[in-house]
């Protein structure tokens, strides 16, 4: 992993992002510090996995995305990709009918180094399961696996979609503490429903609101305050 822990990984400024009729992002600017989690949170439809797929290039963006000094808003997806960004979207897009280790296999994005021993030692489950089928897994281990094929490559940025949704309260404590560990050594943003393990991970936190930031700053800061979480996320949040 590339690892860095200072200054600033991800600089997005002024993003705008149309789907078909919608302006759906209307100029979102955000800072992501190098090393740790930011979250990127708001309410259903606010524009955060667009926002996730305007940085990649995976839908036409206009505004600018600086990633550790490079401006990278004009590149293709495969060219952002190849600068060391790994997307896992909300519906943990491992191939099915493929075993783990053939899922493992396809992801290995040339010239990168292939972190397996880091993927094994964070998700123990899968070294188990080479040998299975993905689609036969559960959607927790599918999660798993969908997280280890991001994290296989040298990635210095992950953008990461719902990692909970839809797992089981053991599955999520379980996953919650492998990105622990990976965040360590790489930045990630973070789109999480469950603020539980925001809580746990997030460093920063942006807030979007119909296509705009409506907030930004420490993680603690949002969660510990009541009043901001039921505004911007229309629900409060319990102590840990
Ligand atoms: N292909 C599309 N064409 C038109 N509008 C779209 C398209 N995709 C998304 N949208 C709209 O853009 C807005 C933002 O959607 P987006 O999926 O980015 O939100 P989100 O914050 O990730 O929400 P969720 O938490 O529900 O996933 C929504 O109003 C959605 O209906």
């Amino acid at each position: 992993m590339t690892k860095a822990t200072e200054g600033t990984m991800l600089s997005v400024r002024g993003l705008h992002v149309h789907l078909g009729e919608s302006h759906v992002l209307q100029g979102v600017s955000f800072d992501v510090r190098a090393g740790g989690v930011t979250a990127l949170l708001g309410r259903n439809g606010a524009g955060k996995t667009t926002t996730m797929r305007g940085l990649l290039g995976l839908v036409p963006r206009r505004g600018e995305v600086i990633l550790d000094g490079e401006d990278i808003s004009r590149l293709p997806t495969h060219e952002v990709v190849r600068r060391g960004i790994g997307y896992v979207p909300e519906n943990r897009e491992v191939f099915a009918g493929l075993t783990v280790q053939e899922n493992l296999l396809l992801a290995e994005r040339p010239g990168s180094p292939h972190h397996y021993d880091l993927v094994y030692e964070l998700f123990p489950r899968l070294k188990e399961r080479l040998k299975q089928r993905a689609g036969t897994m559960s959607g927790g281990e599918q999660q798993m696996l969908a997280l280890a094929r991001a994290l296989l490559n040298d990635n210095r940025l992950l953008l990461i979609d719902e990692p909970s949704q839809g797992l089981a309260p053991y599955l999520v404590a379980e996953l919650t503490e492998a990105l622990a560990r990976a965040a360590e050594l790489v930045t990630i943003v973070l789109v999480e429903q469950n603020l539980r393990m925001v809580q746990r991970l997030a460093r920063d936190a942006v807030v979007l609101d119909q296509g705009r930031v409506v907030w930004s700053g420490g993680a603690a800061d949002l969660l510990g305050d009541g009043e901001l979480t039921r505004q911007y996320l229309g629900v409060g949040v319990a102590k840990a």
